[in-house]
């Protein structure tokens, strides 16, 4: 296990600047995602890390150990930094055996024959490739291939791993496997994993904290699934992760209106005090989950359903508030218990539970 701590680091290519004074830390022995849209510098942040690349300014270190600071002039050379890495498309060597892919690092290291097939014994073991030892990686499936790559990061590093966009070539059915599999050989082996993404759905499911990060290369919320998801530090955090409603809305003489593009709808159950405490403007946007949007025939605020898609354990439903698009979520019991709707039935909408209130944002 290692603990890893990014302070004030910054980056430019040139005169572009990727990051500027990003602050992360990293505990021992946890999966921590850094999650972002494409381009955002991710890469970039942990090719640092690795020693590929050197900051154009700050310091990191690995267990209390400085391997880079500009001001202290430190620079760890890449190979004494002893990470384990698994890429998207690098995975394993193609003209080596599993069983010589996973013992490269180990003759590396200089590891005695008998120690080093202990190691490979154990490591195979692990990401439940025993059988394929001898295989050629041509020979094996794509998500075998990770595990192979796995496999021999942990035997190059049981300390830390960073995995960048490792399961991002697989199908779905192998990417979901091997979630769970990385979650199993990160409980077993204990070793920190730093895992950037650009996709929020496997961050969420796979690591315990996650950095977001923005398109201008600023981490703006460091935090647990649930955290992130009921209390988004932004628009962007709210809009990136999951699927976001928007409802534009106006308060004016203590009463909160709906404002569909046609016209303003009272809302009789508007949570006043909640919507003050977050945001001051008399225009204001409300960010709202589709599961806390329910049907309720008794409320005011009517819309009509434009389409629903069931998906096995819940029905997806598209439904027209004025000019308002908003995405409605039932868990499949609920949505039968109550009715199923079907395209240009009338409904009535309660908003519970809104995660995000903030200052309108003109939009034409
Ligand atoms: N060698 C380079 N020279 C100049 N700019 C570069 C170089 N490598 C990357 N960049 C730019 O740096 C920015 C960050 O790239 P990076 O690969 O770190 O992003 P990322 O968040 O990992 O993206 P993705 O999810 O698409 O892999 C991008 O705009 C990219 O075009």
């Amino acid at each position: 296990m290692a603990s890893v701590s990014f302070e004030n680091v910054s980056f430019n290519y040139g005169d572009k600047t990727i990051f500027h004074n990003l602050s992360l830390n990293v505990k021992d022995g946890e999966i921590m995602g850094i999650v972002g849209p494409s381009s955002c510098g991710k890469t970039t942040l942990i090719r640092c890390l690795a020693g590929l690349l050197n900051p154009t300014a700050g310091e990191i270190k690995i267990d209390e150990q400085v391997v880079f600071s500009k001001s202290k002039r430190i620079c760890i050379k890449p190979e004494k930094r002893n990470i384990g890495m698994v890429f998207q498309d690098y995975a394993v060597w193609p003209h080596m055996s599993v069983r010589k892919n996973i013992e490269y690092p180990l003759i590396k290291h200089k590891i005695k024959a008998d120690t080093r097939s202990k190691i490979i014994e154990h490591a195979l073991q692990q990401v439940r490739m025993q059988s394929y030892a001898n295989y050629m990686p041509v020979q094996l499936s794509g998500g075998q291939q990770q595990r192979v790559a796995i496999a021999r990061a942990l035997v190059g590093s049981r300390d830390l791993i960073i995995m960048d966009e490792p399961i991002t070539n697989l199908d779905a059915k192998l990417r979901e496997e091997m979630i769970g599999e990385i979650r199993q050989i990160q409980r077993d082996s204990g070793t920190t994993i730093i895992y950037i993404t650009h996709d929020q759905e496997a961050a969420l499911k796979l690591c315990d904290r996650i950095a977001i990060m923005q398109k201008d290369g600023q981490i703006v919320q460091i935090a647990g699934d649930e955290e992130i998801i009921k209390k988004p530090a932004n628009r962007f955090v709210f809009e990136f992760i999951g699927v976001s409603n928007f409802i534009p809305l106006k308060i004016a003489a203590d009463k909160v209106y709906i404002l569909n593009g046609q016209q303003e709808i009272l809302w009789k159950d508007a949570p006043m005090d909640k919507i003050k405490n977050q945001c001051q403007s008399s225009l204001i946007d409300m960010g709202i989950r589709p599961l806390d949007i329910i049907f309720d025939t008794e409320s005011e605020i009517k819309a009509v359903i434009k389409s629903a898609v069931f998906l096995g354990n819940q029905f997806n439903y598209f439904v027209q508030l004025g000019n308002l698009e908003l995405r409605v979520q039932l868990n499949a019991l609920d949505a039968i218990k109550q009715k199923v709707y079907q395209e240009g039935d009338f409904v009535g909408l309660r908003f519970c539970q809104a995660v995000y209130y903030a200052a309108a944002v003109k939009t034409d």
